[in-house]
């Protein structure tokens, strides 16, 4: 059997979720090799690129959020609202602990990010689209997120909470029993086949927005990948 045959015949039996999974994870594999993630996840990014990288998440999330609350009752978008794992408040606590009370006046969008959140505002009107984005981000939060969370208090010297409290999610409890019940909560959703698939195009297509601005943040915050680039 060739390979986009078994592929096929694997997504048709399979749930929304593992589909959401199993068909991005080649993806996944991408960003998860991108420079800027690994440099992050070795403890080898300049503080300032930690601190260009949150300001990046500031905006993807108020985006997120706002449509996430804009969908609290759709039968569809609404079953992704869960106000507990919002990020936006951390964000705002961990940029003013990183870039002082007047932080606000400090920080903007990277051109890929502007082109990113547009595109999750453009999910308010097609909720499964704004599910793929939902689960892109917030299930990576929870996962590799966690490894993150303990490199970026190590290597930036964090205490508790100040400066990563965008990785901690203390208001879940168990975070593999809130993942198990995320992925329930998308597999009971009523979606055709033709929409499920939309939503993971448009997953892999968040992905690929992750990539840009990973690669805005390598350009505008050079990493010390090489001897050039260390002084
Ligand atoms: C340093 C970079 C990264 C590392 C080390 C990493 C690592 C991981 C790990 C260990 C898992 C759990 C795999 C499992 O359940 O078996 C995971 C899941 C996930 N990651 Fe990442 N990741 C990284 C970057 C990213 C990025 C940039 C995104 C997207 C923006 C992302 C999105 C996801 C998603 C959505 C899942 C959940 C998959 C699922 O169970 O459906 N990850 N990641």
């Amino acid at each position: 059997m060739g390979t986009a045959q078994a592929t096929q015949q694997q997504s048709a039996s399979s749930t929304f979720s593992e589909r959401l999974r199993n068909d991005t994870w080649q993806a996944h594999g991408a960003a998860e090799a991108h420079d800027f993630s690994r440099a992050l996840l070795s403890g080898t990014l300049p503080r300032e690129g930690y601190v260009a990288l949150v300001v990046q998440h500031y905006f993807l999330y108020t985006a997120l959020e706002e449509v996430s609350r804009a969908l609290a009752d759709h039968p569809v978008g609404g079953a992704v609202h869960f106000p507990e794992l919002h990020r936006v408040p951390a964000l705002e606590r961990d940029l003013a602990f990183l870039c002082g009370p007047d932080w606000r006046e400090a920080v903007a969008p990277l051109p890929a990010t502007r082109a990113y959140a547009e595109r999750i505002r453009w999910t308010a009107d097609w909720p499964a689209g704004f599910i793929a984005h939902h689960y892109t981000r917030y299930l990576g939060d929870l996962s590799g997120g966690q490894l993150i969370k303990k490199v970026v208090q190590r290597t930036y010297g964090f205490d508790d909470g100040a400066g990563f409290e965008f990785y901690v999610f203390d208001r879940l409890g168990s975070l593999p029993r809130f993942k198990n019940g995320y992925r329930a909560a998308l597999d009971a959703l009523e979606l055709d086949e033709a929409e499920q698939r939309r939503a993971v195009e448009e997953a892999r297509l968040a992905y690929r927005f992750n990539n840009e601005m990973m690669a805005e943040l390598d350009r505008s915050h050079p990493l010390p990948r090489t001897p050039d680039h260390a002084s």
